[in-house]
């Protein structure tokens, strides 16, 4: 890319998940580091008053749990991992709402597993309550939730974790925080002869070859979770940046276009991406028929659809389940992702929103099924 589109790219990234990684957050294990956790703080809080949307995705739970446990080494059994992971936690948010808070921002504690986004149901949930925090200007600090998995904790990587969030909410920019200035063609702590790789296409298997394991004895992934992050988040139109966490104000020059460091860019475009993605992966559950109004506003005026355009509800599907939406005819029009179970949506039809709570006990969302988790079929 010339210089002027790799500014551009980062310029333009509105939504933006920022990951750090154990050994910054913790100093390489010598507690949390509090000045540079309050520095990402006040970046973040800069980059939200200038109307960016921005989710941090924090590791270091266990390092700073065998910190106050006073462990010097980490344990190889899982149990003691989780335990460690449970102490630690209470520390990384603590820190993270007062060095946000002290910026005039709000935060909250979300935190996930890999099986979370994997079903359908827990991943729409969580879509949701990103956005809206999102939408009332709060910093969601995300981190695995160690208590209850196993696999992670064993491999100890938080990569995957940001692209996993970044494919959630479909940021434009995924911004890996570590301790070296980005990727080098081959692990600079090992090899003095290493060149410094500026920019290159997420995805490209040449990557996989020049990353090796961690450098550090806290970090766990090492550069090839990044490479692989990288990949990941290329599949929902994301590009990522691996950079240098100390490098001062590193997260506003790169919103102002100046990449200090590996630029990872993504083939495909974020609509074209999704739409790929719910036309290859989903299998339909069921569907919906709407009237001709309805029909009209998803096809042409590029709306959601609203249970009060709906005339008829088939099959039987779960929230988040993939329906499809037809016309009076019978054709199918769009499909997307369903925000209310079949059996929610059969009493939802017709009714305006502020019948929701009388007809369930509850209101999720207005929609029945959000414009952005909608493609067309015509
Ligand atoms: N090609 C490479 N370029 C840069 N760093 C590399 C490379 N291969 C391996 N590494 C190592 O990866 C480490 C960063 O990963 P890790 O320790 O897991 O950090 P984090 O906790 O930030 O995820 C670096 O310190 C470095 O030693
Ligand atoms: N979720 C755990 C482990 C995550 C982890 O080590 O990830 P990373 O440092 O990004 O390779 C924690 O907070 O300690």
């Amino acid at each position: 890319m010339t210089s002027v589109a790799v500014s551009t790219l980062l310029r333009d990234a509105r939504r933006i998940v920022v990951k750090v990684g154990s050994s910054l957050v913790t100093n390489e294990g010598r507690g949390l580091d509090e000045a540079a956790i309050g520095e990402w703080c006040r970046q973040m809080a800069l980059l939200s008053a200038q109307g960016k949307e921005v989710v941090m995705v924090s590791s270091g739970a266990i390092a700073e749990g065998m910190k106050r446990l006073g462990w010097t080494t980490r344990p190889s059994e899982v149990p003691a991992l989780q335990a460690a992971a449970a102490v630690g936690q209470m520390g990384l948010a603590q820190m993270y709402e007062t060095k946000l808070r002290e910026n005039g921002m709000g935060s909250a504690q979300v935190l996930l597993t890999h099986a979370d986004l994997a079903d359908r149901e827990r991943y729409l949930n969580a879509r949701s309550t990103l956005l809206t925090l999102l939408q009332h200007r709060v910093l969601p600090v995300i981190n695995e939730n160690d208590t209850v998995v196993n696999d992670e904790i064993k491999f100890g990587d938080n990569d995957t974790l940001g692209a996993l969030v970044a494919n959630l909410i479909e940021a434009d920019l995924l911004v890996i925080l570590t301790d070296q200035k980005g990727l080098y063609t081959a692990d600079p702590r090992k090899d003095p002869a290493a060149t410094f790789v500026h920019e290159a296409r997420a995805g490209d298997p040449a990557l996989e070859a020049m990353a090796g394991g961690a450098g550090s004895s806290i970090g766990k992934g090492g550069m090839i979770t990044k490479i692989l992050a990288a990949k990941r988040a290329a599949g929902s139109g994301a590009s990522t940046v691996i950079a240098w966490g100390r490098e001062p104000d590193a997260l506003l020059r790169l919103c102002q276009g100046d990449n200090m460091g590996t630029l990872l860019v993504a083939q495909t475009a974020k609509q074209q991406a999704r739409k790929q993605w719910m036309a290859d992966h989903l299998q339909m559950r069921g569907s919906v028929t709407v009237d001709a109004g309805a029909a009209h506003k998803v096809l042409t005026e590029g709306k959601s659809l609203l249970p009060i355009g709906m005339t008829g509800v088939a099959g039987d599907f779960s929230r988040g389940d993939v329906i499809a939406i037809r016309d009076e005819q019978g054709a199918e029009i769009a499909r997307g992702l369903a925000n209310y179970a079949s059996a929610e949506a059969r009493l939802l039809c017709r009714k305006p929103s502020h019948e929701y709570e009388s007809l369930l006990g509850y209101t999720a969302e207005p929609e029945m099924v959000h414009r952005d988790n909608l493609i067309l079929r015509r």
